[in-house]
């Protein structure tokens, strides 16, 4: 990225930042304040009614610029939306969210969901939009979690973290920034008013929109009085739709659904109502009615229109700070001084920093390469947040690819426990491997089995994340190409494949963990069925598990009921993010806790559902024998006083062949060290008296005798981990080191 991508939608769910905060901060950086008469009025510890009624009122009095250019709607849709936009942009509110204090920083900071669903949807009353944001967007519940350190508050509203208090630093720090950001602003408004400027002259060239209504049938008329006109995409000409006008469809079928008594025409039920709504969405946005018809019912139609928007707008770029190397103010001062405008994240987060305005690319600082950060999207922190691993911990990512995770994983653990970093794309997992050795993870190895092979490749972990592979309904702002490419097909294989994923997750727990016993499930998928159906399919098949409270302080219930299916009560305790609330990526995340062994009948009952029960299955094991199947399905972690056998089955067995290369190879190599020439080896062997020829010799017999007694499908699959099991891959030696090493970091 050169420059960074600039978003003005503030990240996440912490407060606005009060507008009498960044005149404070001006103030102390010598620039002029403007003093808005709401704005000084701010008080210190604002409730969302309160808050949303004072920015409407002091947005009104500012100058309306509208930011189009930078909205992927804008971008996606073409000129006629741009146009769309500036025409209903005029009772424009400002962004709960919103950083600046200026005007400019107002207007070119506040764009995203509102802004997009434009005035005479969202935001002619505030209270409506307290209620479109849900409970969870500062509201009741997270703003009490939010709001309760007051003396945060009265800091400015952000804190690098808990332990750099000192707010002076800080706000030294946030000031310089500011400045740069102002002016960074001023210049990127104007550029954008231009773009805008012309991307509306020719809109009013390529498209029919002026002086015409596409869907009146009667030439030059109005539409139905009821405001909506006949069938969609009933064009006059063969011209590019008329989005403008699709746009006012979509606000005035949203207002119909929400008065049908008084608004709806008699002869039209709400079915066709919602039926042409889905499909105004589908030109105006391009989405599949499969796909937009599943996301419409996530919402009520008004708040399904916003996520549609929220759609089209890039979400924050938020890098994570590498607590293995720096620290999150070091780092923030760090990139200041080369001229990347950042702030914290949000109070919910102590290591993330949210990227205004980069003049060097963030993939390419010397920060970056010594590993002092990753670029991570905010909602990716969750799942590791809600895991919560602890040092020394014994901790299993089931697919970890390309780390972001893993490497968060190791962090909050400090270097060490151990954490499996599995992924089956070796691919993938080169990203992964790059990663743990970028940001200096040591307690890592990294291996490549399907996870549904877990836990019959090693079980007992303290705690387990399962990050699904899943429709990615979450993240469409960055994979516009889900609108289209995901069938009914998709959503079957993928719930398919995460529920059997879940069970091997589950299974893989250490119930009897003096520390964890937790698994967390996530995807970045708003589908009910790759989440809620998901869980709620676990905890059917899995009775020695329940839900328990996420921790995370912001998101939405899950669902306990969608489209007639209803789902177990205690679903309300996992967490649903979204766009449009938390300006985060879509995401979804679970976390279980193992309270007893999986029951052997539970296993027999999905009949081999997983890979590993049916694994289990195949080699002959009788799930009649409850100590079998629970054996299997929650292996005691690997310890040191577990017998060599035992450790070694874990690791799911060798392949003799590419062993043999790997220690021929390093043979070599030690001959070479000791300035032997080791071309020796290739002949015939002398006769081997040495101690270490002898220990080589029992070795490959017990190996040899080991490579018998396994079944042939597991084949040695751990690629590399630390910098030592790296140089010794596949290696019985470097198994065995590795788990020295393992066994080592828990002791430590
Ligand atoms: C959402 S991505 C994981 C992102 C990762 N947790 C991170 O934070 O960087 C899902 C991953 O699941 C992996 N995957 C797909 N099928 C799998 C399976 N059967 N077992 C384990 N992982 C699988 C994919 O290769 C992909 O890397």
């Amino acid at each position: 990225m050169g420059v960074g991508r600039r978003i003005g939608k503030k990240q996440g769910a912490p407060e606005p930042l009060s507008e009498e905060h960044f005149a404070r901060l001006k103030r102390k950086a010598g620039l002029p304040v403007d003093t808005p008469a709401a704005s000084t009025e701010a008080p210190s510890k604002r409730r969302r009614g309160n808050n949303a009624k004072t920015v409407k009122v002091e947005k009104l009095t500012k100058k309306n610029g509208v930011k189009i250019a930078t909205n992927g709607a804008v971008k996606k849709n073409g000129a006629a939306a741009a146009l769309a936009k500036k025409a209903v942009a005029a009772p424009k509110k400002k962004q709960l969210l919103d950083l600046g204090s200026s005007d400019d920083e107002d207007d070119d900071i506040d764009m995203g969901s509102d802004e997009g669903t434009g005035g005479a949807l969202l935001g002619e009353d505030s209270d409506d939009e307290a209620e479109l944001l849900g409970d969870d967007f500062l509201g009741s519940d997270d703003d009490d979690v939010l709001d309760s350190d007051v003396e945060e508050d009265a800091r400015g509203g952000f804190v690098f973290s808990d332990d750099e208090d000192d707010s002076d630093l800080e706000e030294k720090l946030t000031a310089a920034n500011i400045e740069g950001l102002s002016r960074k602003l001023e210049k990127k408004q104007a550029r954008e008013d231009a773009e805008a400027e012309a991307e509306l002259k020719e809109s009013a060239l390529q498209t029919n929109i002026v002086g015409t209504n596409m869907f009146d049938e009667s030439d030059g008329e109005d539409g139905d009085e009821d405001g909506v006109p006949g069938a969609a995409g009933k064009t006059k000409t063969n011209l590019a739709p008329d989005l403008q006008l699709l746009r006012s469809r979509i606000s005035e079928t949203i207002q119909v659904l929400e008065d049908m008594p008084r608004l709806a025409a008699k002869d039209r039920s709400r079915a066709e109502y919602v039926s042409q709504l889905i499909k105004d969405i589908c030109s105006y946005y391009g989405y599949s009615e499969y796909l937009a018809h599943k996301l419409f019912h996530l919402f009520p139609p008004r708040e399904a229109f916003a996520f549609f928007e929220a759609n089209e707008t890039p979400r924050p770029v938020v890098l994570r700070t590498n607590t293995l190397k720096t620290h999150r103010r070091e780092l923030a001062q760090s990139l200041i001084n080369r001229g990347v405008t950042l702030e914290p994240v949000g109070k919910w987060s102590k290591v993330g920093l949210q990227v205004f305005e980069s003049n060097v690319p963030l993939g390419a600082t010397p920060e970056y390469l010594a590993g002092h950060y990753i670029l991570q999207a905010a909602s990716s922190f969750l799942p590791v947040m809600a895991l919560a691993p602890q040092e020394k911990e014994r901790v299993l990512d089931m697919a970890a690819a390309p780390g972001g995770k893993t490497t968060h994983l190791a962090a909050l653990m400090k270097n060490t426990g151990v954490v499996f970093a599995n992924d089956p794309s070796k691919a993938r997992s080169k990203g992964l491997i790059g990663n743990i050795h970028r940001l200096g993870a040591r307690n890592v190895i990294v291996c490549n089995y399907d996870a549904r092979d877990f836990p019959r490749v090693m079980g007992g972990f303290d705690r387990v994340l399962l990050d699904a592979p899943c429709s990615g309904t979450g993240v469409i702002a960055k994979d516009a190409s889900v609108k289209t490419n995901k069938t009914e097909k998709d959503f079957m294989q993928l719930s398919h494949i995460q529920k059997q994923l879940l069970l091997s997750a589950i299974d893989s727990v250490n119930h009897a963990s003096k520390t964890g016993g937790y698994l967390v499930y996530s995807t970045c998928s708003v589908a009910v069925e790759e989440n809620e159906a998901v869980v709620a399919y676990a905890l059917k098949r899995r009775p020695n598990v329940r839900l328990v409270e996420t921790g995370l302080p912001f998101g939405k219930e899950g669902f306990t009921s969608y489209m007639g299916k209803s789902f177990d009560p205690s679903i309300k305790q996992t967490r649903r993010f979204y766009p449009h609330h938390q300006n985060v990526d879509g995401f979804f995340v679970a976390k279980f806790k193992k309270f007893a062994p999986t029951p052997a009948n539970a296993i027999r009952a999905e009949g081999g559902s997983t890979k590993a029960a049916a694994a289990l299955g195949a080699d002959g094991e009788s799930y009649g024998d409850d100590s079998d199947a629970i054996r299997a399905s929650n292996k005691a972690p690997i310890s040191e006083e577990d017998d060599e056998e035992e450790k070694e089955d874990a690791f799911g067995g060798f392949d003799d062949d590419e062993d043999s290369k790997y220690m021929d190879r390093a043979r070599k190599n030690a001959m070479r060290r000791r300035g032997l020439d080791p071309h020796m080896l290739d002949q015939k062997p002398a006769k081997k008296t040495s101690k270490a020829d002898k220990e080589e010799k029992t070795e490959k017999a017990e190996e040899a005798k080991e490579a018998e007694a396994k079944p042939k499908e597991k084949k040695e699959k751990i690629v590399a981990a630390t910098p030592a099991a790296a140089a010794t891959n596949g290696s019985a030696k470097a198994q065995k080191a590795q788990k020295g090493k393992s066994t080592q970091g828990k002791k430590k």
